[in-house]
């Protein structure tokens, strides 16, 4: 997992350079809406390009991750399944169903029966390197996600610079982004951490509360401001053991949210004093989130280390696959 992280920067050189010579099809009918498809490290990927894209977007862009898909999709939908194995079921199952309703189908995927559904129906597929832990290769879903918005007239994102540019901000702040990470990993340690992300970036809390799920073993939470203000800040009052807070902080914060954030941690603060906030460094909305990604995942590693766990294995998500397929 450890070269896996640290190849990030390499990660979104490749990436770009799939996306660039990739051939697509134009589509075949107006998109009237888009949906997301996918799971997991996969799923996550639809969840970061909405916050991303749907400001912009002309088009209502829906993320989806089970089994089945919202009664509007149709031939006007552009339905973009993400399955890095291509063998997920509840991916499979979702992209069936769009492909019987018509709808226009582009996957992102390594292979698998993905791949031999999409290429039966003619869709459009990105091709990704294989065999590594799907959440290890984020870099190459969301770069592929971005070509395709943008191939579909979905978006206009000048990817060559935002993933250029983002690459030299990680190169030239890795030293620190690494110590910032063991910083707050040191934090976390032995509690129960409570990630909290603004609205626009609900997507870089909920990639950190999964990488401390499945690379560091720990169960977390995660929200976003402004909704968790009307719920949860009264759960605090229940705040039972070790808890930990990281307010995952951007530049471009409504002033709004902002005020909100204050607020917060000066309540939150009756309950706990091990508060962290991680800044990101960035131009752009999609600069600052890779900023994110990159330290949460060093963050996830250095966890599994001060926990002695294992950050690859994931034999639960197997035992639960293997007890799936007997029946
Ligand atoms: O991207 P996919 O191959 O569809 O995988 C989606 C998810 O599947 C499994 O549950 C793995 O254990 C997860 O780590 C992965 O993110």
């Amino acid at each position: 997992m450890e070269s896996l992280i640290a190849g990030f920067n390499d990660q979104l050189k490749e990436a770009l350079a799939i996306g660039q010579n990739a051939s697509l099809t134009p589509s075949q009918k107006p998109i009237e809406n888009v949906l997301i498809t996918g799971l997991g490290g996969s799923g996550i990927g639809g969840t970061i390009i909405k916050d991303w894209l749907s400001d912009s977007c002309q088009a209502p862009i829906i993320v989806n991750k089970g089994y089945g898909v919202p009664g509007f999709v149709n031939e006007n939908t552009l339905v973009i399944a993400s399955s890095y194995s291509g063998n997920t079921e509840e991916t499979l199952s979702a992209t069936e169903k769009a492909i019987a309703k018509g709808a226009q189908i582009a996957a992102i995927t390594s292979g698998g029966e993905l791949e031999q559904m999409v290429e039966n129906v003619d869709g459009n597929i990105i091709k990704v390197p294989g065999g590594n832990p799907p959440r290890a290769m984020l870099a190459y879903s969301l770069v592929q996600q971005l070509f395709l918005f943008n191939h579909y007239g979905l978006a206009n994102v000048d990817i060559e610079k935002e993933i250029n540019t983002t690459r030299d901000i990680l190169e030239f702040n890795e030293k620190e982004i690494k110590r910032e990470a063991k910083d707050v990993a040191k934090g976390l340690k032995n509690t129960s951490p409570y990630i909290y992300s603004l609205d626009g970036y609900a997507g870089i809390g909920t990639r950190m509360r999964q990488q401390l799920n499945e690379n560091s073993k720990m169960l977390c939470n995660s929200q976003v401001i402004p909704e968790m203000n009307h719920n949860e800040l009264v759960g605090w009052a229940g705040a039972k053991g070790e808890i930990s807070v990281v307010f995952l902080r951007n530049e471009d914060e409504l002033d709004r949210n902002r005020t909100r954030l204050d607020i917060n941690e000066e309540i939150i603060q009756k309950y706990t004093s091990n508060i962290h906030h991680i800044w990101s460094k960035g131009d752009t909305r999609i600069q600052r989130s890779l900023y994110h990604i990159h330290l949460e995942d060093w963050c996830s590693l250095y966890l599994s280390e001060l926990n002695g766990v294992d950050p690859v294995e994931i034999e639960v998500i197997n035992h639960l696959k293997g007890e799936l397929s007997k029946l």
